[in-house]
């Protein structure tokens, strides 16, 4: 079953075209990487997916898990909203508030609104954002204000608020940008362990190629705004990636090819 598809959206911001009639579908179950040099539109589409903005024209269309999104440059009402997870490269949690309480967040939408306001939860509710974070391997700073946590542990605690969602997509924007390479690897393994054992459809954005060809079977790349590839990452080959990269390619590490930071 499809998980999204996305028909003919294109978006401009004055002159720019931050997309150009991208279609692509993603089926149930499937762990897709997304990359493509700065500026080629993978947050654009991205914020697309997650329905927090509406594409231009008449022909564009987002459809998830069943349900049309958005069609015609209009977001649509009563898309699945609690099923679709959205993590960000930074700002995830609230920061003031104990990682306990920000995972509990997920349960939001299922309890009643006067419940989750007072942070009102049950004894089981909490058991479930406890073993949430068990899974993403930081159980022990569920009583640590959120703001206190290194970047990796931010990114962990908000994919396991996912688990208590319990969201059937996640789409992380650039989730391992900011880490080193051993937080990233964890981040990416918890990724691609939700994928796995819980059939949680990903959608992840990556600047560093290498992470799309070790965890992803499928990428997706971007140019200006458009699919430029979609396909096996086992099939992405250097002079491509070079291609794509342009300029700010190529330097080679002992973990492959990536691109540049700068
Ligand atoms: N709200 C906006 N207003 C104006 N221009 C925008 C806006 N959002 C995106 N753009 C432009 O659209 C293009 C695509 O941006 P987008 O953020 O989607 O790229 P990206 O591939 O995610 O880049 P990066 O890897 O640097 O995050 C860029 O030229 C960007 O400047």
């Amino acid at each position: 079953m499809t998980a999204i598809s996305v028909s003919n959206l294109s978006k401009r911001y004055g002159k720019t075209r931050a997309l150009d009639n991208v279609s692509i579908d993603v089926q149930r179950g499937e762990m897709v990487a997304l990359i493509g040099a700065s500026g080629s539109g993978k947050s654009t589409l991205i914020r697309h997916i997650a329905g927090l903005e509406a594409g231009d024209g008449e022909a564009g269309r987002v459809v998830v898990l069943g349900q049309v999104s958005q069609m015609a440059g209009r977001l649509m009402r009563g898309r699945p909203a609690g099923r679709v997870a959205v993590i960000f490269q930074q700002f995830n949690l609230v920061g003031r508030l104990s990682v306990l309480t920000n995972v509990l967040i997920g349960h939001l939408g299922r309890v009643p609104r006067w419940r989750g306001t007072l942070g009102l939860f049950s004894r089981s509710e909490k058991e479930k954002a406890e073993n949430a974070l068990s899974r993403v391997g930081i159980p022990s700073v569920a009583a640590q204000r959120s703001s206190t946590l290194s970047g990796g542990q931010q990114q962990r605690a908000a994919i396991a608020r996912t688990l208590v969602q319990e969201a059937e997509i996640l789409i992380a924007d650039e989730p391992i940008s900011a880490l080193d390479p051993s937080s990233a690897r964890r981040v990416m393994d918890v990724l691609a362990t939700i994928n796995t054992q819980d059939n949680i459809t990903v959608l992840v954005s990556l600047h560093q190629v290498e992470y799309a060809r070790r965890y992803c079977k499928r990428t997706i790349a971007m140019r200006e705004g458009r699919v430029a590839y979609d396909g096996p990452s086992t099939s992405l080959s250097n002079s491509f990636l070079a291609e794509l990269y342009g300029e700010t390619l190529v330097r080679k590490s002992d973990r492959g090819v990536v691109p540049s930071q700068g």
